[in-house]
């Protein structure tokens, strides 16, 4: 990208992207501490161990160092993503950040995670436009906003690409796409991990241009990076350094050579000056780090924002954000991340956001009609083969055992589906969310009921479809009240396994949730169908009490059998259970009230619904 495309690009920006007042970043004897439970007892480590820095608005700043060195410990403590474990000042244009307020403070920065979590079934223009409804709300218009998004897509170089679906980018699209969606409010700080990882040299060539840029327009863009080559290394205004949580080297990168020559360590010639920093970091060269920690520290402090002298510019950096920034330090003595923030656009309401995040569901699901169609595809194929095995058993006095099979096998089959669906999705959806959640795009109660409005009435139609068949196939009595009351039961119990499965994907790792759930449900599906409360032991019975399951089989089976049913046809000579209450009496069925347990089974999985949103509000905010 030579110098005259970026002229005009910088001048695309500032149409629609006006500047913000600028925002410093100084972090003063930044410590972060983990303590490491794989060992007995549990060990305390130092990760970093009190550094200092400043990153300055106009500025690229690379945080640099060996694999392992704190460089996304430092990102994470800076952009507010850890703060347990961490101590030290972090200072926004002067002032104490927990004076201002984390959230106060994320409202006018972002952070961009390494991993890129872009919805695959979205097209690029209905990402950014569906972004950009969630962040502006109402304080801008449809027009300006249609607008914005063409710039940003343009600036970006993804405007052929606009149609495309997101899941279909290349590496380094996505990377610019994920920056574009945080670029929709123009935040003065922005932060990123690791943005060139994965990227040929072409596209990382592009991305550090386009950070370059952005941070020419007055933004603090702070990145990690790994090892750049020369040509990468000098676009930088600023290369902090870690090693083995110590800072090594802050400053131009152009002074690195001499500073280092300081202390004895001389550059080969030819030799790329990113590869000699991280060989000093991990040790290829003799060095004493005490002192050059020592003395990165001291050249961090000369180049501190009060020490700011015009005429020792980086001339990259452009004389009139400097007037601009010292014209702001004059009138403003402290913080004014209060008024930066008065001038950022106010994001949708919540009925707003729910609103978009539900059109989001739907768009998302009706593209992936494969996994929809599967669902109900699975769901008919067992109705079929249920209908097929206990093929009219509902109105025989005979097959009665068999019955109460066809009804405990439906139960269990439903809860399953129901609850694997969502248990497998959403820890997928769970990074997604994490990102999206922390950059302030939406609050977690619309995303919840949004999920819940797309998810519920999918699992209730295919429960539907298989009730409606298998009734008729296994020939249960056509009374619309038995099939209202048996199809309400197996309603109940779906939504019920949903809130379990949504509880235990947000609980559990995968791999442990996919194994624990089912083992619950099928301990908790044995009581009241195999055996009567009187036979079981009394250590058992709690469980058979409490068992939302239990609940949901004897509704099922009380819907067929109870209620008054008259006398079932017997085509033996002798039936026991020709009169169905029988059966209801011998296996304790009789007193089954539907009403206080239909209730107790929906405020199951009321509960697990509630406890799955404490769950992730928990995570999303365990800092
Ligand atoms: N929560 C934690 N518990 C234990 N160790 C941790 C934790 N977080 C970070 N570490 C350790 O801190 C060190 C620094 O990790 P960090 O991810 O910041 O490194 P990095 O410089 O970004 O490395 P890379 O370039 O490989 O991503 C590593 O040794 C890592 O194992």
């Amino acid at each position: 990208m030579d110098e005259k495309q970026d002229t005009g690009m910088e001048s695309l920006i500032m149409d629609h992207f006006s500047r913000r007042p600028p925002i410093n970043i100084a972090f003063r004897d930044v410590k972060y501490n983990v303590t490491s439970w794989h060992t007995l007892p549990p060990q305390k480590k130092e990760i970093l161990h009190g550094i200092s820095g400043e990153f300055r608005s106009g500025e690229l700043t690379a945080i640099m160092g060996p694999s392992g060195a704190g460089k996304s410990t430092l990102l994470n403590i800076l952009a507010g993503f850890t703060v347990r474990g961490s101590s030290g000042e972090i200072l926004i244009n002067g002032e104490n950040r927990r004076s201002i307020g984390l959230e106060e403070f994320k409202k006018v920065s972002c952070y961009i995670q390494q991993q890129d979590v872009v919805r695959p079934l979205l097209r690029v223009s209905e990402a950014m436009s569906l972004a950009t409804h969630l962040k502006l709300g109402c304080s801008v218009s449809a027009k300006a906003k249609h607008q914005k998004i063409l710039e940003l897509l343009r600036m970006l170089s993804l405007d052929e690409h606009s149609s495309t679906m997101c899941g279909l980018l290349s590496g380094g699209q996505k990377k610019r796409l994920s920056i574009a969606l945080e670029l929709i409010t123009n935040p003065p700080v922005i932060f990123l991990d690791e943005p060139t990882t994965g990227l040929d040299s072409v596209s990382t060539t592009q991305c550090v241009m386009l950070m370059k840029r952005l941070a020419r327009q007055g933004r603090t863009m702070v990145c990690t990076l790994h090892q750049p080559s020369a040509k990468i290394f000098e676009q930088f205004s600023q290369v902090y350094c870690i090693a083995e949580g110590h800072s090594l080297y802050q400053g131009l990168p152009e002074h690195l050579n001499t500073f280092m020559s300081n202390f004895g360590l001389v550059c080969p010639t030819y030799h790329n000056p990113a590869d000699f920093l991280i060989e000093i970091a991990v040790g290829d060269y003799p060095r004493d780090l005490r002192q050059l920690v020592k003395a990165a520290e001291k050249q961090g402090q000369e180049a501190s924002v009060t020490n700011w002298d015009p005429l020792k510019l980086n001339s990259d950096k452009g004389l009139e954000m400097y007037n601009l920034e010292l014209a702001e330090k004059k009138s403003s003595v402290s913080s004014d991340v209060g008024g930066v923030r008065n001038c950022l656009p106010k994001p949708a309401s919540v009925w707003l956001q729910l609103f978009h995040l539900y059109y989001r569901n739907v768009l998302i699901m009706r593209r992936d009609l494969f996994n929809l169609g599967l669902r109900f595809i699975a769901h008919i194929m067992i109705s079929l083969v249920f209908g097929v095995i206990y093929n009219n058993v509902g109105n025989n006095a005979e097959t009665i055992l068999g019955n109460g099979i066809y009804v405990y096998g439906s139960n269990l089959f439903l809860h399953y589906t129901s609850q694997m669906s969502v248990l497998l999705s959403f820890p997928l959806e769970y990074e997604s969310l994490t990102r999206e959640h922390f950059n302030r795009w939406y609050t977690l109660p619309p995303y919840c009921l949004a999920l819940l409005l797309i998810e519920l009435p999918i699992q209730a139609s295919c429960v539907s479809v298989f009730i409606v068949l298998s009734y008729y196939l296994t020939g249960q009595p056509y009374e619309w009240s038995r099939f209202g009351l048996f199809m309400m039961f197996n309603q109940a119990i779906c939504f019920t396994a949903q809130g379990t499965g949504f509880l235990a994907g947000a609980l559990l790792p995968v791999t442990i949730a996919v194994f624990l759930a089912p083992v619950f449900s099928v301990f908790f599906s044995v009581f009241g169908f195999t055996c009567k409360l009187s036979d079981i032991t009394y250590l058992m019975r709690p469980f058979h009490k409490i068992s939302y399951f239990r609940s949901a089989f004897q509704g099922s089976f009380v819907a067929l059998y109870g209620h008054n049913r008259t006398e079932l046809p017997c085509y033996e000579r002798y039936c026991h259970y020709k009169k169905p209450i029988k059966f209801l009496v011998d296996m304790e069925f009789a007193g089954f009230e539907t009403a206080p347990e239909v209730s107790y089974i929906l405020a199951v999985g009321v509960l697990a619904y509630v406890l799955t949103a404490i769950t992730v509000w928990f995570k999303l905010n365990k800092r």
